[in-house]
C-alpha cells in the first residue's frame, strides 16, 4: 500500500488559485488539526507546486494533476514525471474525467502515462469513472473495468497507486453519489483487482470516492466498507471544510 495510512485524501485544485490565494489556502492548511492514519495529498496547478511545497507542511504531500506520458523533450507544453519528481512531487493524478473527456485522453494513453509516471517513482492516483448516459444506460460496471483494465496492463506495482472513483455526473455537480451508488461501484472494482490482479493487491490498494464531495455528506460516504477515501475537488479550495473531509475518514 502507498503510503503508510489506511485512508487517503486528495484535493485537486484543478485550474484554479492565485499566489495569493494559495498562499491563504495552505496557511489554513497549516493550521489545521489533521487524523493521523489518513494520506493527505494535495495537487496544485503545476505553476504553483514550488509555492506549496516551500510553504507546505511536511503533513502533506504534494500531487502533479497531470504529467507527459514519456521522457521530457521536443514536447511543448507538457511536463514530465521526472522533472516533478526534481520539484518534490510524490503523486499524480491520471486518468481523470476532464482529461478523458474535455482533453480527449484515452484509456491506453492514460495507462501508459502510468506506466511511465510510476518508473520514474511517482505514485499514481488513478481515476475511472462511468458518464450520466452510461450509468442510465446500465453500463456503469462495463466503463469502469475498461478503465481499470487499461490502468493494469500498465501497472506492475500495485503498491504506489491508488484508485478514484469519480463518476463524472457528480463531479462538479452538486449531484453527490449516493453511499450505496458509490459503494456498490468500489465493491466491484474491488472484486475485479481480486479477479485480474490479485487477492492482496485487492485488499491492500486504497479505492477512494470523488465528485461533490463536501464538508456535509463526507461522513456518510466514509462509513461505507470500501470507501477509503476522497478525492476532492472545490471543497479542497477551503482549508477548513477540506480538514472536516479529511478527518472524516477515520
Ligand atoms: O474532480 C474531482 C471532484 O470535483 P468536485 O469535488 O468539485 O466535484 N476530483 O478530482
Amino acid at each position: 500500500m502507498a503510503g503508510t495510512g489506511k485512508f487517503f485524501v486528495g484535493g485537486n485544485w484543478k485550474c484554479n488559485g492565485t499566489r495569493d490565494s494559495i498562499t491563504k489556502l495552505v496557511a489554513d492548511l497549516n493550521d489545521a488539526k489533521l487524523e493521523t492514519d489518513v494520506d493527505i495529498v494535495v495537487a496544485p496547478p503545476y505553476i504553483y507546486i514550488d509555492q506549496v511545497k516551500q510553504s507546505l507542511t511536511d503533513r502533506i504531500e504534494i500531487s502533479a494533476q497531470n504529467s507527459w506520458i514519456g521522457k521530457g523533450g521536443a514536447f511543448t507544453g507538457e511536463i514530465s514525471a521526472e522533472q516533478l519528481v526534481d520539484i518534490g512531487c510524490k503523486w499524480v493524478i491520471l486518468g481523470h474525467s476532464e482529461r478523458r473527456h474535455v482533453i480527449g485522453e484515452d484509456d491506453q494513453f492514460i495507462g501508459k502515462k502510468a506506466a511511465y509516471a510510476l518508473s520514474q517513482n511517482l505514485k499514481v492516483i488513478a481515476c475511472i469513472g462511468e458518464k450520466l448516459e452510461e450509468r442510465e444506460a446500465g453500463k456503469t460496471f462495463d466503463v469502469c473495468f475498461q478503465q481499470m483494465k487499461a490502468f493494469a496492463d500498465s501497472i506492475s506495482n500495485w503498491m504506489d497507486v491508488v484508485i478514484a472513483y469519480e463518476p463524472v455526473w457528480a463531479i462538479g455537480t452538486g449531484k453527490v453519489a449516493t453511499p450505496q451508488q458509490a459503494q456498490e461501484v468500489h465493491l466491484a472494482v474491488r472484486d475485479w483487482l481480486k479477479k485480474n490482479v490479485s487477492a492482496e493487491v485487492a485488499s491492500s490498494t486504497r479505492i477512494i470516492y470523488g465528485g461533490s464531495v463536501n464538508g456535509n455528506n463526507c461522513s456518510e460516504l466514509a462509513k461505507q466498507e470500501d470507501i477509503d477515501g476522497f478525492l476532492v475537488g472545490g471543497a479542497s479550495l477551503k482549508g477548513p471544510e477540506f480538514a472536516i473531509i479529511v478527518n472524516s475518514v477515520t
